[in-house]
């Protein structure tokens, strides 16, 4: 069962005061009140202002020297006195904060003062800001406040010393997590813009900030270096809250217990891109004023604690506080993953538990499965049909014979032995069967089914289907040693060795598997992959169920058009295979038939950071029935699959890739005579238009365009930071060709702007054993 969101009520520094004109006696503070009443109502938490208006006017007439007139000399050197004591021993009055007793504190998220400007302009507001963030956060941490809310950025320029001040706290308390409230977008990067934006408080020891009278939740107003610019919302400006919120996390080391409250406040945006990048983030908290579109909220992963602010307004009159709930409740409980999450024989409803959860691959070759592990593959509704679907149309396709023999090698507990006895009675064709398995232990459960249900039909050999001798040669051979990337058990090795005994005109099953790769954001499967710190982690491919995760890459072509689809295939393998040099048994001298490589470019539509590549496998059985894991085909082929999750290759360094932005990803199946393993790499590059009829330009046109050497000034040439435009997708190739430009392909180069190191060299950290 899936678990459904907590709900939290949010209460401003108002309604606390009004709670206490209620009191009746029967609460022993305001805020007790308001938790209980809140409980009543359907709400878990409550979330609240931790100071007081009282503590703003203190901070503002210690820090905020209001003006430089001869007359307020002393007054300030009064002020600078007080400011100087209070900075050397930081603390608060009694009725400077909201909450004071531990049993207030338990169910309450903590919203530290709104008003504080950790990123302002003005050096001592900055410097002032940060050291009453500090006092908020050791007076919380002192009543064990689980989790505070921080105010967001608002400065651009400034982010860094916001995201340093945030790293500080992060550093000075080892429990309590900390919750940066963003909204999705900047909301004003849609609004004209004739006058420059007014930053919120922005102010100088010379003047006087202008924060609010209680320390309300409004979302804000982002300045970025763009703010002056057009009508329609560049790249740069949707993207600067999140733009924001990567530098913050970067500084502070990926810490995981800095978290996002994702304030739903402006209208969603129809772009997907825009929404599908929070969801490679950390997003404990969505912050839902009572007047949004309620029902967005369904997509949203992790559970996050959803606060809803203005619930007790009066905005809507109809069902009065407990109605927000309620429907967001039924919102979450219509949606259709929580519906996918609650029935059986989904993967969704399978996989519980395990999503963004690292496993090893299996070593299916050099291990012995567990019977367990036989058990949870059989629970398998859909591959098993397919696979008896597969024997039954080769069956079918057979020229009739009163002898056809089929070998299922790699036959487990027998699965694929009973499905093959189905398919041949289905068939109406006269089959025999041989088993072959070298696990030694499932090998015993097979002479049980052989005993008890299979008699005669079926005989079975123990030993390495590379090297066991079959009384003679088989027409139809039946394997199932897929991994996730397909071919990462070493399916091709072993069916190198089984081929032996295949006729030369006989069918495999599969006949071919191919592996497929897609650039992937996900700050949590990074930080997973890191947790021991250590090389190994970092450079080893995990099965993973995806959830927060984001595929950095868009169908398209990109604007150089030269790249590929969003996910791409790297390599195939087809069996029976007939290219490999055999020896005298008929197996390969070497495995270099078996080495692959693979260099993809990929285009990037939205600015993100990649962490690594999500691997994928489709493989056809026979004829038109197949398994598939492919997000574009899985659906198709074998829905509701559960076998197999995708492959994670994690990166040791996240990657900045800019909007527009070209990833050229290098990977390479590489092999010795004990092992196999991957290797991966990537490279970004920015495309580049140039005047068109300038004489000095040189394009190297020889290989993939890595290279491009220009003498004259380039048209356009995005930042690889904040402010990338789309000035070049705007730019629809049949308007270039309208108005006399040659196509892209000729027009476009690239700058090379990043790279990873080279992962897994020598396969040091990870390998598949022969
Ligand atoms: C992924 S399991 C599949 C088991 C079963 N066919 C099923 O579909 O449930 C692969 C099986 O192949 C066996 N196997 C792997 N390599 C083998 C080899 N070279 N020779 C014989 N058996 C092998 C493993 O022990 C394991 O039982």
């Amino acid at each position: 069962m899936a678990d459904a969101a907590s709900l939290a009520s949010c209460f401003t520094f108002d309604d606390i005061s009004q709670a206490s004109a209620r009191t009746d006696g029967s609460d022993k503070t305001p805020v007790l009140k308001l938790i209980r009443e809140s409980h009543a109502k359907g709400y878990d938490f409550v979330c609240l202002p931790l100071t007081t208006p009282k503590w703003r006017e203190r901070w503002r007439n210690m820090c905020i020297v209001p003006s430089a007139s001869a007359n307020d000399t002393d007054e300030n050197a009064t002020a600078e006195q007080q400011a100087e004591a209070w900075r050397k021993a930081p603390s608060f009055l009694h009725e400077e904060v909201t909450i004071s007793r531990l049993d207030e504190a338990v169910p309450v998220l903590v919203m530290v003062s709104d008003w504080l400007q950790l990123d302002s302009t003005d050096d001592w507001v900055r410097h002032d800001s940060e050291i009453a963030l500090r006092q908020e956060v050791a007076y919380a941490s002192y009543l064990n406040v689980q989790t505070v809310i921080l105010p967001p950025p608002r400065h651009r320029s400034q982010v860094a010393s916001y995201a340093r001040a945030i790293n500080e706290c992060l550093k000075s308390t080892t429990y309590m997590n900390f919750s940066i409230r963003l909204p999705i977008y900047d909301p004003a990067a849609f609004q004209p813009k004739e006058s420059p934006p007014i930053p919120p408080s922005a102010t100088s020891v010379s003047s006087t900030p202008s924060a609010p009278s209680t320390p309300k939740i409004v979302t804000p107003r982002i300045s970025t270096s763009k703010s002056l610019k057009a009508a329609r919302a560049p790249e740069g400006e949707i993207n600067a809250t999140w733009e924001m919120w990567d530098i913050i996390r970067t500084l502070c080391d990926y810490n995981t217990r800095l978290t996002l409250t994702l304030d739903l406040t402006p209208p969603l945006p129809s772009n997907a891109g825009i929404l599908n990048r929070w969801m490679a983030e950390p997003v404990h908290h969505i912050f839902l004023p009572a007047s949004t579109f309620i029902a967005n909220v369904k997509g949203y992963p992790h559970h996050p604690i959803i606060i809803m602010s203005g619930v007790s307004s009066g905005l809507h009159t109809k069902g009065g506080e407990s109605a927000y709930a309620q429907y967001v409740r039924h919102v979450e409980k219509t949606s259709s993953a929580v519906q996918a999450a609650m029935t059986a024989g989904t993967v969704e409803h399978f996989a519980q538990g395990y999503q963004d959860y690292l496993q090893n691959p299996l070593q299916p070759l050099m291990d012995n499965l567990q019977s367990i592990t036989y058990q949870t593959f059989e629970q398998d509704p859909v591959k098993y049909r397919n696979y008896e679907e597969a024997v039954y149309h080769a069956l079918m396709d057979w020229p009739d014979s009163d002898h056809i023999v089929i070998c299922v090698a790699g036959a487990g507990r027998g699965p694929l032995v009973e499905r093959s006895l189905t398919a041949i009675k289905r068939s109406g064709r006269s089959a025999f069967v041989y088993a072959v398995e070298k696990n030694p232990n499932a090998f015993v459960t097979l002479q049980g089914r052989k005993q008890n249900e299979w008699g005669d039909s079926v005989q079975l050999f123990f030993g390495d289907m590379r090297h066991v001798e079959l009384p003679e040669q088989v027409d139809i051979l039946i394997t199932e040693l897929l991994g996730s990337f397909g071919d990462n058990e070493l399916s091709p090795e072993c069916l190198d060795g089984a081929t032996r005994f295949l006729k030369p005109d006989g069918i495999s099953i599969p006949s071919s598997y191919s592996a497929h790769l897609a650039p992937l954001s996900s700050s949590k499967l990074f930080n997973n992959a890191r947790i021991s710190r250590e090389i190994k982690g970092m450079e080893t491919p995990y099965v993973v169920m995806f959830q927060n995760v984001n595929i950095l890459s868009g169908d398209g072509g990109g604007v150089s058009g030269r790249c590929g689809r969003k996910i791409q295939q790297c390599w195939e393998f087809e069996h029976p295979r007939k290219d490999a040099t055999v020896d005298e048994r008929g197996l390969p001298l070497t495995n270099s038939h078996n080495v692959r490589s693979a260099k993809l470019s990929f285009h990037i539509p939205h600015s993100g950071i990649m962490h690594g590549l999500a691997g994928y496998f489709e493989a056809v059985l026979y004829g038109h029935v197949g398994l598939s894991i492919h997000p574009h085909s899985k659906d198709r082929v074998s829905k509701d699959m559960l076998s197999w999750f995708p492959l994670f290759f994690p990166f040791k360094e996240p990657l900045y890739l800019p909007s527009n932005s070209e990833l050229h990803v290098s990977i390479w199946r590489l092999t010795n005579e004990r092992q196999v393993w991957y290797e991966w790499y990537a490279e970004l590059f920015l495309p580049v238009f140039n005047a068109p009829s300038s004489p000095e330009h040189s394009e190297d046109t020889s290989g993939d365009g890595s290279f491009f050497t220009c003498t004259s000034s380039h048209v356009a040439v995005p930042s690889p930071v904040i402010d990338a435009v789309d000035a070049f997708p705007s730019l629809e190739r049949s308007e270039l060709r309208k108005s006399g430009e040659e196509s892209p392909r000729s027009t476009a180069g690239v700058i090379k702007i990043g790279q990873t190191s080279l992962h897994n060299p020598g396969g040091r950290s990870s390998w598949i054993g022969l």
